[in-house]
């Protein structure tokens, strides 16, 4: 049986806030990561609110390797999101949904790779967000990113529904390691 949309999210993000105050785990840097790192690619990061998995040492790894970050910049739910460079210490303003993003001051850049945050995922790599349309878009847009999602382990799901605009992630990065179809 298919649960829809609505009713997945709202237990995913109920296991979410769960596992999170149950006490601290890391996202931390797989190999298969680091592997496609090159210097001179942008990598979209976010910053995390609430419950969802912190993609920092993800960031700091791209840092290292040379790579140059991007934080996306968020009008509101029927606006799409647009990637905007950042330097690690540049000022963050207040944005909608309790968001922290780069003031609209600085450039926006196309993103070589995606670091997603999400409400859940499933095995086949199926992605499940906060349901605006924000990462569906951006995927649509830059078809040639690589799109990595973020997550707790827990929140997984058997089967998450994939609407005809859904785009399936590449590789998931959790806690507990990586997710993914070595095909590109
Ligand atoms: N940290 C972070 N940054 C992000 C996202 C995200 O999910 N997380 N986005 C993803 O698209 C974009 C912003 N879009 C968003 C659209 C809707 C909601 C939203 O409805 N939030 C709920 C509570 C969310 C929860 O508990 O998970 C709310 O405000 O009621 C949040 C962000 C870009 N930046
Ligand atoms: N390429 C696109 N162009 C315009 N609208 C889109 C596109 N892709 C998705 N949408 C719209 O955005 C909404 C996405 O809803 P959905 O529940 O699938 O979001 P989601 O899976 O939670 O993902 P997201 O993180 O992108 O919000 C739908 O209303 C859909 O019509």
């Amino acid at each position: 049986m298919t649960v829809e949309k609505p009713v997945l999210r709202a237990r995913l993000r109920a296991a979410r806030d769960l596992f999170a105050s149950e006490g601290t785990q890391a996202i931390t840097a797989p190999a298969a990561f680091l592997d496609r790192l090159r210097p001179g690619q942008t990598v979209a990061t976010y910053f995390p609110v609430g419950s969802e998995a912190d993609p920092s040492q993800l960031a700091a790894a791209a840092l290292e390797r040379g790579c140059a970050l991007a934080l996306p910049h968020v009008v509101d739910r029927a606006t799409p999101i647009r990637f905007l460079a950042w330097n690690v210490g540049e000022a963050l303003v207040d944005g909608p949904f309790n968001l922290r993003q780069p003031a609209l001051t600085q450039p926006e850049v196309a993103p070589d790779i995606i670091l997603t945050p999400l409400v859940g995922f499933d095995p086949r790599l199926n992605r499940l967000g906060q349901g605006a349309g924000h990462y569906d878009r951006a995927f649509a847009r830059y078809p040639d990113a690589w799109r990595v999602g973020i997550a707790w382990s827990v929140q997984e799901a058997p089967a998450i529904p994939a609407d005809i605009w859904d785009v399936p992630l590449e590789a998931i990065i959790t806690e507990k390691g990586m997710l993914w179809h070595a095909n590109r």
